[in-house]
C-alpha cells in the first residue's frame, strides 16, 4: 500500500436525517482504504474474503483523509539519529526524511506532510504535533523504551498508533547501569579528570566496595532484571521494589521484592528502573530521602522526573546520600550551572543507557519494522496506546471483526432519520468460552466503527474507537452469555441492541422495542440471523434490502424480476415468516446499489408493507 502526499478527500458529513431507503450512504471509495491488514498467521477458508474495510486499523480521525494510491509511498519523518540498518528498511518502504534536530515550530510545520514520525527521547511529540498533523500522521514511532515524550492521549484522541522498541536497548541500559554503579563507587570520573588535570589523588578517591552490600532495584521489568542478574555477579545481595513484577520472575532471579519503604531502607545501593509516569514522578522526595540508609548510593538510569532533583542536591549536601550517578535529568540537557550535575559527589553521563553501537542498530531495527507493520495496517505487537492481539486472536477472531463492524454498520442504517442514538449500545456475544479466554476489545472496536463512520466523518480505529465513542456520547455495554457447548468455537453470535431509538424498519425492534441484529459466522462467513425478533439467513456481503411484506406466493419473483429488470444482481434470498400467510421479512442481497426508482418500485408491491436499503 501507499499513500499520497496531500490529503484529497472531505467525506461529506452524513446525517441520520439522510438515511432514507432513497439515499445510499456515500460510496466505500470515498473512505481512504488505507491498508488491509496482513495476517500472515490467519488460515481462512478459501471462499472467506477480508473485507478492507472492517481490517482497516490505520488510524485518521480527520474528515480529510490522506488517499492511497497505488505506487505512492508513505512518508516518514525520522527527528532523531536512527541506526543505518532501520533506515535501510524504511527506505524500501518509504519516503524517510531524516531531519534532525527540528525545533518544535519546525516539526509542527513538516508533521502534516508525513504519515510517521520516528524519535528518541529529545522530541517532544506534544498535542500540537497532532493537532499540525491534521489527521495525516498515523504513526508515532518510539525507537526506544520510555514514551514519556509523546502526549498518548492526543494521539489516541487523534487516531494515531503510538509504537516503541522495548527489548533492543534493554542489555544497553543494564550495562550503564552497572557502569555507573561501580564508576561512582571508585570514583573513576573524578579521578580520571584530576589526573588529566596533572594531580595524583590516591587518598582522595578512596571508593567503596561492593561485595556484600545490598542493591535495591527500583523497578523489576527488562532493564531492572537484567540489572539484578548482573549485581549478583559483582557479589552484591539483591533486593527489589515493583507492585507490579511477577513473583516468579523474581524468584528466578534469585531477588527478593519488597515493599517501598523495606527495599529504600536496607540498601547501601539504590537502583532506579521504572517509567516515568504521573505515579513515579519525584517518587524519590525529601520524605524518600529520610527513610533510606545513611550514606546510601543511587544509580538512575531510568528517567529523571522519578527524582526530585532539588531534594537530592539537600540530600547529597548533608551526607544522606553519600553519591548519585545520574544518567538522565528531568530537563534534558540540564543547565549548564545545575548544581546536581557540578555537585562533587555526583557521577553524571549525557542520556547514554540505550547507545551502544548493537542497541542503536536493534532499536532502529526494532522500529523500522513495527512502523512499517503499523503503516500497513498490521496491529502492532508492540503498540502503547492501542490493545495488543495476539496473533493467534487475531487469527481465530478475525470473521467475527468483518462480522462485528457490519452488524454496526447495519443496526446505525436501521435507525430512523434525525433520531440519533441516544441510549445504551448493548452488545452481547453469545459463547462457550470462559470470559477469560475471549477478548472482545477487538470487537467492541470494531461495532462503534460500524455504528459511527457511516453517520459520520469520522474515521474510527482500534486506538481510538473507545475514545470516540465516548465523544460521541455513546454508552456501549457488553454482555456475556454463557451457551453449553464447545468452547473451540470463539463465538456463537454477537447482537447489537439500540435502546431509545426509533427504527425505520419497524420489525427490526425486538419485543424490547430495541433495534435488534444478530450475526454468526459459518463456515467461515459472517451472516446476519436475526433482525428484531424474527430469523433471517443472510450473507453479510454487498448491500441488503430487507422487506416485511404479506406471506404470499410469487413475492420472491416479483421482487427479483424488478432488480434483473434493472441489472441488479441479487446474490441470495431468505424468507422467514412466523407463519403461513401471515407476516414475512425478506431478506435480499445484491452485489450493486438499487437506483432510487428500482426501490421505489419495489416499494410500490402492494404486499410490501416495509422495506429498508443498508448498505453494508
Ligand atoms: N537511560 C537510558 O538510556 C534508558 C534505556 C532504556 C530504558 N530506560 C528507562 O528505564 C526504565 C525501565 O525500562 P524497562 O525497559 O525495564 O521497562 P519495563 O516496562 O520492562 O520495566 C519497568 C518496570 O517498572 C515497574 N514499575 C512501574 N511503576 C513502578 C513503581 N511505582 N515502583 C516500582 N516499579 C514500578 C513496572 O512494573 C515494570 O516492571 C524506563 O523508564 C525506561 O525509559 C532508560
Ligand atoms: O527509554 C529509552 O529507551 C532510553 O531512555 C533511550 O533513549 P534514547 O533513545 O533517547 O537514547
Amino acid at each position: 500500500m501507499a499513500l499520497l502526499p496531500p490529503p484529497t478527500h472531505s467525506l461529506p458529513p452524513l446525517t441520520l436525517t439522510s438515511l432514507n431507503p432513497t439515499t445510499s450512504l456515500p460510496s466505500l471509495s470515498f473512505l481512504p482504504p488505507f491498508a488491509s491488514i496482513s495476517l500472515p498467521s490467519v488460515r481462512l477458508p478459501s471462499h472467506h474474503h477480508l473485507s478492507n474495510r472492517s481490517l482497516r486499523f490505520l488510524p485518521s480521525a480527520s474528515s480529510s483523509f490522506a488517499a492511497v494510491a497505488a505506487g505512492a509511498k508513505p512518508t516518514v519523518i525520522v527527528a532523531e539519529k536512527l541506526g543505518e540498518a532501520g533506515l535501510a528498511l524504511l527506505r524500501e518502504f518509504a519516503n524517510v526524511d531524516c531531519a534532525y534536530d527540528l525545533s518544535p515550530e519546525e516539526l509542527c510545520a513538516k508533521i502534516s506532510l508525513c504519515d510517521a514520525l520516528i524519535v528518541r527521547s529529545g522530541t517532544k511529540v506534544t498535542r500540537d504535533v497532532f493537532e499540525a498533523s491534521k489527521g495525516r500522521l498515523k504513526v508515532v514511532g518510539r525507537a526506544g523504551v520510555g514514551i514519556d515524550n509523546v502526549d498518548l492521549l492526543a494521539a489516541t484522541e487523534s487516531g494515531c498508533l503510538v509504537v516503541n522498541a522495548p527489548t533492543a536497548n534493554t542489555i544497553a541500559a543494564a550495562e550503564h547501569a552497572i557502569a555507573l554503579l561501580t564508576a561512582m563507587s571508585r570514583n573513576v570520573a573524578a579521578a580520571d579528570a584530576s589526573l588529566k588535570a596533572g594531580k595524583w589523588q590516591r587518598n582522595k578517591y578512596i571508593g567503596v566496595s561492593l561485595v556484600g552490600k545490598t542493591l535495591a532495584v527500583m523497578g523489576f521489568g527488562k532493564v531492572g532484571s537484567e540489572v539484578a542478574r548482573r549485581a549478583k555477579g559483582l557479589g552484591l545481595h539483591v533486593v527489589a521494589h515493583d507492585p507490579y513484577a511477577p513473583v516468579d520472575r523474581a524468584r528466578a532471579v534469585g531477588v527478593e521484592l519488597l515493599p517501598f519503604d523495606d527495599a529504600i531502607s536496607t540498601a547501601d545501593f539504590i537502583s532506579l528502573h521504572m517509567p516515568l509516569t504521573p505515579t513515579t514522578n519525584k517518587l524519590f522526595n525529601e520524605e524518600t530521602f529520610a527513610k533510606v540508609k545513611k550514606g546510601v548510593r543511587i544509580v538512575n538510569v531510568a528517567r529523571g522526573g522519578v527524582i526530585d532533583e532539588e531534594a537530592l542536591v539537600r540530600a547529597l549536601d548533608d551526607g544522606t546520600v553519600a553519591q548519585a550517578a545520574l544518567d538522565v535529568f528531568t530537563e534534558e540537557p540540564p543547565p549548564r550551572d545545575s548544581r546536581l550535575v557540578q555537585h562533587e559527589n555526583v557521577t553524571v553521563t549525557p542520556h547514554l543507557g540505550a547507545s551502544t553501537m548493537e542497541a542503536q542498530e536493534g532499536v532502529a531495527i526494532e522500529i523500522a519494522q513495527a512502523v512499517i507493520g503499523a503503516l500497513k495496517g498490521e496491529l502492532a505487537a508492540t503498540a502503547v496506546n492501542a490493545p495488543m492481539v495476539p496473533s493467534e486472536v487475531l487469527s481465530e477472531l478475525s470473521p467475527y471483526v468483518t462480522l462485528a463492524e457490519k452488524l454496526g454498520r447495519l443496526a446505525v442504517q436501521l435507525v430512523s432519520g434525525g433520531s440519533g442514538i441516544k441510549g445504551v449500545v448493548k452488545v452481547v456475544y453469545t459463547s462457550s468460552r470462559d470470559p477469560d479466554d475471549l477478548d472482545t476489545r477487538l470487537l467492541r472496536a470494531m461495532v462503534i466503527k460500524g455504528i459511527v463512520e457511516p453517520i459520520s466523518s469520522v474515521f474510527v480505529n482500534i486506538v481510538n474507537a473507545d475514545y470516540v465513542s465516548k465523544q460521541r456520547g455513546l454508552r456501549l455495554s457488553e454482555e456475556r452469555i454463557f451457551l453449553d457447548g464447545s468452547p473451540e468455537i470463539p463465538l456463537h453470535s454477537i447482537q447489537i441492541h439500540l435502546a431509545n431509538v426509533e427504527a425505520r424498519f419497524a420489525s427490526a425492534l425486538s419485543d424490547a422495542g430495541d433495534i435488534r441484529v444478530e450475526g454468526r459466522v459459518k463456515d467461515g462467513i459472517p451472516r446476519l440471523t436475526m433482525v428484531g425478533s424474527l430469523s433471517v439467513d443472510v450473507s453479510l456481503e454487498g448491500n441488503v434490502i430487507l422487506c416485511r411484506q404479506v406471506d404470499q406466493p410469487g413475492m420472491i419473483g416479483r421482487v427479483g424480476s424488478i432488480l434483473g429488470g434493472k441489472n441488479v444482481n441479487v446474490s441470495f434470498m431468505s424468507v422467514a415468516r412466523n407463519a403461513p400467510r401471515k407476516q414475512a421479512i425478506m431478506a435480499i442481497g445484491v452485489d450493486e446499489e438499487p437506483e432510487k426508482e428500482t426501490l421505489q418500485m419495489i416499494g410500490e408491491i402492494p404486499a410490501i408493507e416495509e422495506f429498508v436499503f443498508l448498505k453494508l
